[in-house]
């Protein structure tokens, strides 16, 4: 049975101790949940370490960067590395979120070299894929998405892609409120397994966890995560805010 997953992304936001505060206001709700729901907090670089503490020995719970560097060492003066996440005990990583490849260039062959970093520490890479509103409206949406996973994923053996979280984040849902309808997500998440299925058969694709992001709420994320090839959300906004992100992860299927 695949993973469901409630993963935040705080995104750069939040101090110190506005980030050890939330944390405490979602950690004493003390959801468990079932043996297959995951959740995961991607905080800020400099908040890791807190984070893995107040988590630490919670079982299904998790801590996340929100990005790591191409390259394994050396003068990249302000890069942190998948070596260092991994020596401090971080074992997941956002990689190819649409404001990294907006904002900081990253293309799908830097995706794929983060990607290998990741796997070969024996981390678990949550990757980040989704169409803006022009391919969307052109109706490429398929195609544009698909290719992002092959650009960046389908190098890897069956093992090693097993291993990789997927999300699915329309870019114009983002921080917008305008949530993908239940259909747009559940036909784009079906229509990913499929493509996955093609590539390594259909086991191997109903193993792999696709997360939908973008305006998830407390008010939608049942819906959302109703569907069949829903396996969960990766929330910003809603992430910042205890009483919502609690509900959230209670709406894990
Ligand atoms: O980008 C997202 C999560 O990575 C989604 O952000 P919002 O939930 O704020 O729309």
């Amino acid at each position: 049975m695949r993973k469901q997953i409630a993963a935040a992304n705080w995104k750069m936001n939040l101090t110190y101790s506005e980030g050890q505060q939330l944390l405490s206001d979602i950690l004493k709700e003390n959801i468990g949940g079932k043996e297959n729901h995951e959740v995961i907090f991607a905080v800020p670089f400099p908040y890791l370490a807190m984070a893995k503490e107040k988590t630490n020995g919670i079982q299904n719970y998790h801590i996340a960067a929100q990005n790591c560097s191409h390259k394994k060492s050396g003068a990249y003066t302000g890069e942190v590395s998948v070596g260092m996440l991994k020596s401090i005990d971080v074992n997941y990583c956002i990689i190819g979120h649409s404001e990294r490849r907006e904002y900081f260039n990253e293309t799908n062959e830097v995706l794929a070299e983060k990607v290998n970093l990741l796997l070969e520490a024996g981390m678990t890479p949550i990757f980040c894929c989704g169409e803006p509103l022009s391919i969307r409206e052109a109706g490429t949406q398929n195609e544009f998405v698909a290719n992002q996973l092959k650009e960046s994923l389908f190098h890897l053996n069956a093992d090693d892609i097993k291993k990789v979280i997927i999300a699915y984040e329309p870019i114009w849902a983002i921080g917008t409120g305008k949530t993908a309808t239940t259909e747009q997500a559940q036909e784009m998440h079906a229509y990913l397994r499929s493509v996955i299925a093609a590539q390594y058969g259909a086991d191997v694709a109903n193993e792999i966890s696709i997360l939908y992001g973008g305006s998830v709420k407390a008010n939608n994320a049942k819906e959302l995560f109703a569907c069949a090839d829903v396996d969960g959300g990766l929330v910003g906004g809603a992430s910042l805010i205890a009483t919502e992100f609690v509900e959230i992860i209670k709406a894990l299927k």
